[in-house]
């Protein structure tokens, strides 16, 4: 469970998050919507406890993120829009530190599996530094996930991704919401939230706009399709089967 309440914050006097309220219940996939500046990055961050909020509470699994930080981070995974590696680092040697960070036993099986899923198997033994951009941030992704979070915070997950590398988070994402972990996703990329989030919030100049179920707020604004078929075209060309729920 992700809960917002009353969350506010000010830099220097200018206020980047006025007043913002709402809950993420264990399951559920809110997708984070708003023009650039609207206050997306800034609301992600203080989830993480990297933004001390200048007024309200924000907690993760019950846990207040400012008065019990490492709780509240031990339930949390968070993908940031430039993930930071370690450049001198192997594939698995991020895991393995990961692992150590977060006091997971018995890793291997786990982090195997992860690679495997993230089709980074060939490229345990390599250095982050000699990785593709997408391949970065699958990384970053496999480690987020690797102590089972309750709460996972994806800012712009799938920059640098190629189509298949899209389709193997989405799924991803899909898989952790199902096992229960409530998900925060920010991204432009809307034709991705019509199928993926269960609910959506519309942020703008720092205020929510509209926080609904996205079966309601499609009904409300109306459902445009074009995106999303011509990422079907995409996988029709380029893979010979069309895309279904991925
Ligand atoms: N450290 C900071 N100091 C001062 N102002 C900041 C700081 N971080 C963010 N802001 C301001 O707060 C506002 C919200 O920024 P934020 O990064 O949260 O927006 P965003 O919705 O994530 O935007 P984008 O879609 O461009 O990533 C912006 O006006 C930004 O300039």
């Amino acid at each position: 469970m992700i809960t917002v309440t009353n969350f506010s914050k000010h830099y220097n006097g200018f206020a980047a998050v006025k007043d913002l309220s709402f809950t993420v219940a264990p399951g559920q996939i809110l997708g984070l919507v708003g023009p650039n500046g609207a206050g997306k990055t800034t609301t992600l961050r203080a989830l993480c406890g990297i933004v001390p909020p200048t007024s309200g509470h924000l907690s993760i699994a019950n846990h207040d993120i400012v008065k019990a930080p490492i709780a509240a981070k031990r339930n949390l995974g968070y993908i940031p829009d430039d993930p930071r590696l370690f450049d001198t680092l192997t594939v698995w040697e991020h895991l393995a530190f990961t692992a150590a960070a977060y006091k997971v036993a018995d890793f291997e099986k786990r982090a195997e599996a992860l690679l495997e899923s993230f089709e980074l198997s060939q490229k345990r033994d390599t250095l982050v530094h000699n990785l593709s951009r997408g391949m970065r941030q699958k990384v970053a992704i496999a480690c987020a996930f690797l102590h089972n979070p309750k709460a996972i915070l994806f800012d712009e997950p799938l920059t640098g991704l190629d189509p298949q590398g899209i389709r193997g988070i989405q799924q991803a994402i899909r898989e952790r919401a199902r096992d229960g972990a409530a998900i925060i996703i920010s991204s432009h990329l809307l034709s991705l939230f019509e199928t993926l989030c269960t609910h959506v919030m519309v942020l703008n100049l720092g205020e929510c706009r509209r926080f609904g179920t996205m079966s309601d707020v499609l009904a409300e604004f109306g459902q445009s399709d074009s995106n999303s078929a011509l990422e079907a075209a995409y996988f029709t060309i380029t893979q010979g089967k069309a895309m279904g729920n991925v």
